[in-house]
């Protein structure tokens, strides 16, 4: 489904990425493991068509992103740092308006029953510029899935949110997986990893310095082997 092929990124004089090559295939759920700044987010952002690469290839479901990337675009929904929602608009005006990007045929019942889903039905008329942390990730993971991609990309979904919001934003990355999509997340939380993922890549200054299975694996072999790679 993602095939990352001798991906480079270089910004100025800093080489970001020095060759990340990766297959992911379809229904996957895979976590990107690594330290500050080893190059997860740059890695995602490629992936996601937010970013070029300086040099190497990207194929999703098997075409080229370079010649074909607004249909594989489609296929992607990114959730990141940046919620890309405006604030000053309402869900069901942010979840409308990214329905039109997407040229989504009558949305509205799609969106009342996602934000349903990621319990914000009360606020759903309510400014997104008064809302909290977990308010504004919910809405976000809501955007992401909105247009049904097959991949998901996820960076740092867990970061900041209360107990609340990981629930149902864990309920909603489950139920992608169980209809097949693709899940990919950067993140540093280990239990969440353990919940979420079947497979674990280690980053570490650019390049992939491991690829492991987490089948029938705990969170603290996770742990223990994740500070091995690190000390190597
Ligand atoms: N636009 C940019 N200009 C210059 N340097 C950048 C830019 N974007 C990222 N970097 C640098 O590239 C490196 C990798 O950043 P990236 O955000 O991909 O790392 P990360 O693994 O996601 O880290 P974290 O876990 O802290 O989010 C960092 O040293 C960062 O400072």
């Amino acid at each position: 489904m993602i095939q990352s092929k001798n991906m480079i990124k270089t910004i100025g004089d800093k080489m970001i990425l020095k060759g990340i090559s990766l297959e992911i295939d379809g229904g996957e759920s895979v976590a990107v493991l690594g330290p500050n700044g080893a190059g997860k987010s740059t890695w995602l952002k490629i992936t996601a068509g937010l970013l070029k690469p300086t040099e190497g290839e990207l194929f999703i479901a098997g075409k080229s992103f370079k010649k074909d990337h607004l249909n594989l675009k489609q296929l992607i929904g990114y959730l990141g740092h940046q919620s890309f929602l405006y604030d000053h608009y309402t869900p069901v005006e942010n979840l409308t308006f990214f329905a039109k990007l997407y040229h989504l045929p009558d949305p509205g019942d799609k969106i009342h029953r996602l934000l349903d889903e990621v319990g914000l039905s009360f606020f759903k008329h309510e400014p997104v510029r008064s809302f909290s942390r977990g308010m504004i990730q919910r809405l976000a993971i809501a955007r992401a899935i909105l247009h049904d991609p097959e991949i998901l990309l996820l960076d740092e979904p867990h970061t900041g949110l209360d107990q609340q919001a990981v629930q149902i934003l864990n309920q909603v990355i489950q139920r992608k997986k169980k209809e097949g999509v693709t899940v990919v997340m950067a993140t540093h939380d280990f239990p969440q990893v353990m919940s979420v993922c079947d497979r674990a890549v280690i980053i570490k200054a650019g390049r992939v310095k491991d690829d492991v299975s987490l089948q029938q694996k705990t969170a603290d072999w996770l742990y223990d082997h994740y500070e091995r790679q690190a000390v190597q």
